[in-house]
């Protein structure tokens, strides 16, 4: 990446996120990488399967935004990731070293290989501290304040959404900025595996470039660490980058979705290690967080509300996670903007009635008692949709791959994503122990097919409200 192209990137994506919404930046355009900038053209990397959709769909936002970050007469152009780029540039101009000599395919550097790029958005003054994240806050802190001598590795985890993400970017931002010098890298599991195999493929001292890059830095932040399981190769490598840079004083922070001792595809000896720093837990945000994350959010992005009781509807609402907050407040506002309306409860009750669970009931006089939905898992899923489509249990969770199966378990998949809090995993054992990329290709799969198909949509959406409907029987 061209220095240019780091310092704007973090900035373009922020602001993507914020145009399009979370859950789609999320599945079209969080996999866009940046290749270059140059003559006034802003060139990305897209997954093959997803280039002419996000051609199609989000050409003139992408513009836009580009734009809007780096200068106006920037176009965008978005190339399918159908060979490395590296690789293609290479095949149409013969590589040559610094010092004139032909560059060997082991010393090339793929995108993969690249650092990403810090969000300078998720820092420690943005991140707002309430009694479910206040102890992870504060040792991030610690760690980022005196990296490889506070706590050994940090481990941080939590259910989806809750700033596991942003603690740790802040970790590595605060360091860059106050560390003297020292390195920093952050990366996923999911790159982390994905740098180790496209390593041992080109072999020769590839695999050299990737021990140094990992085990030579002062600071390594690792993403989403859950996702290690099952993959014995690049957990012994892990193993042993873990162990050098412990053994060199390095500080190693990783994230997860559930505790060292419950990531059962494991080693216990990779279970041990991680166990053996510190391990904090954020909780999902209370109330009082929730109304401030809304607040400064509100704040940040100018938004103009005709009510005061708007964000405490939100909040009394949205309970699971800061990013759902975030995406209900995104809706709201834009539904208010589409439609010309104002923006006050009725709007937001509106939009939000159906999509997310109720908060804790209301307290305070006068509050009228209304029927509480039932709480949504992925077993009432399985059983509406089984319901819906005239399954049974074992046909939906069967390897029966016909359309009259594979779309039903798709778009069960998808609403067990979009309404519970469970994990990508742990939806997939659910679902007769399928992977996490099934559930993650079926929620792409619903989402691009809603889109596109007002059947498949009406039929989504009218699950989505059976999902939420109040139970008449039950007073809470
Ligand atoms: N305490 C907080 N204060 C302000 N913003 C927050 C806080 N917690 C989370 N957020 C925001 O919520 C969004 C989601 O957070 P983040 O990506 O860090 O979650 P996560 O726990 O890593 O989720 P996942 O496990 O799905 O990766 C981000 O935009 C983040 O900035």
């Amino acid at each position: 990446m061209t220095p240019d192209l780091s310092h704007f990137w973090p900035e373009i994506q922020a602001d993507l996120q914020h145009a399009v919404g979370v859950s789609t930046y999320e599945i079209w355009l969080a996999p866009l990488q940046p290749v270059a900038l140059a003559d006034d053209v802003l060139t990305l990397r897209a997954p093959a399967e997803l280039c002419a959709w996000i051609t199609d769909r989000f050409s003139g936002v992408l513009a836009r935004v580009a734009a809007d970050v780096i200068g106006a007469g920037i176009t965008v152009s978005v190339q399918a990731d159908v060979e490395p780029v590296a690789a293609a540039r290479d095949a149409r101009r013969p590589p040559r070293s610094s010092r004139g000599a032909a560059v060997t395919d082991d010393e090339r550097e793929e995108p993969a290989d690249r650092d990403v790029a810090l969000n300078p958005k998720f820092s420690f003054d943005q991140f707002v501290i309430g009694d479910t994240n206040r102890f992870a806050h504060a040792s991030a802190l610690a760690v980022a304040e005196l990296p490889g001598h506070a706590y050994n590795p940090l481990f941080i985890y939590g259910p989806p959404g809750v700033g596991k993400t942003h603690l740790l970017h802040a970790i590595g931002g605060y360091v860059q900025r106050y560390g003297g010098g020292l390195t920093v890298r952050y990366t996923t599991v999911e790159r982390f595996t994905n740098e180790f195999v496209s390593s041992v493929k080109r072999g020769g001292r590839a695999m050299d470039r990737f021990k140094a890059r990992h085990r030579h830095t002062d600071v390594l932040l690792i993403d989403d660490i859950q996702f290690l399981q099952s993959k014995a190769k690049t957990e012994e490598e892990f193993f042993h980058t873990f162990n050098a840079l412990l053994e060199a004083g390095s500080q190693l922070v990783m994230t997860s979705d559930r505790l060292p001792g419950d990531l059962d595809a494991l080693e216990d000896r990779l279970r041990a290690r991680f166990a053996s720093g510190l391990v904090a837990d954020i909780g999902a945000p209370d109330v009082a967080t929730r109304l401030t994350v809304l607040r400064k959010r509100v704040q940040h992005d100018s938004i103009e509300l005709d009510d005061p009781g708007v964000l405490p509807l939100i909040a009394d609402r949205v309970t699971e996670s800061i990013r759902a907050l975030e995406g209900a407040l995104i809706r709201v506002v834009a539904f208010a903007s589409l439609t010309g309306r104002t923006l006050d409860t009725d709007l937001a009750d509106e939009v939000l009635r159906g999509l997310y669970r109720r908060g804790p009931a209301p307290s305070g006089p006068g509050t009228p008692l209304r029927p509480a939905p039932p709480a949504v898992t992925i077993g009432r899923v399985q059983a509406l949709v089984c319901d819906a489509f005239s399954l049974t249990r074992d046909e939906l969770l069967s390897k029966d791959r016909s359309a009259r199966v594979s779309w039903p378990r798709q778009v069960a998949m998808y609403l067990a994503r979009e309404h519970t809090s469970e994990t990508l995993p742990a939806i997939g054992r659910e679902f007769g122990g399928r992977n996490h990329t099934t559930v993650m290709h079926a929620v792409k799969a619903t989402t691009k097919r809603i889109a596109d198909d007002a059947e498949a949509y009406d039929l989504v959406h009218n699950l989505t409200a059976q999902l939420h409907a109040p139970d008449p029987d039950r007073r809470d």
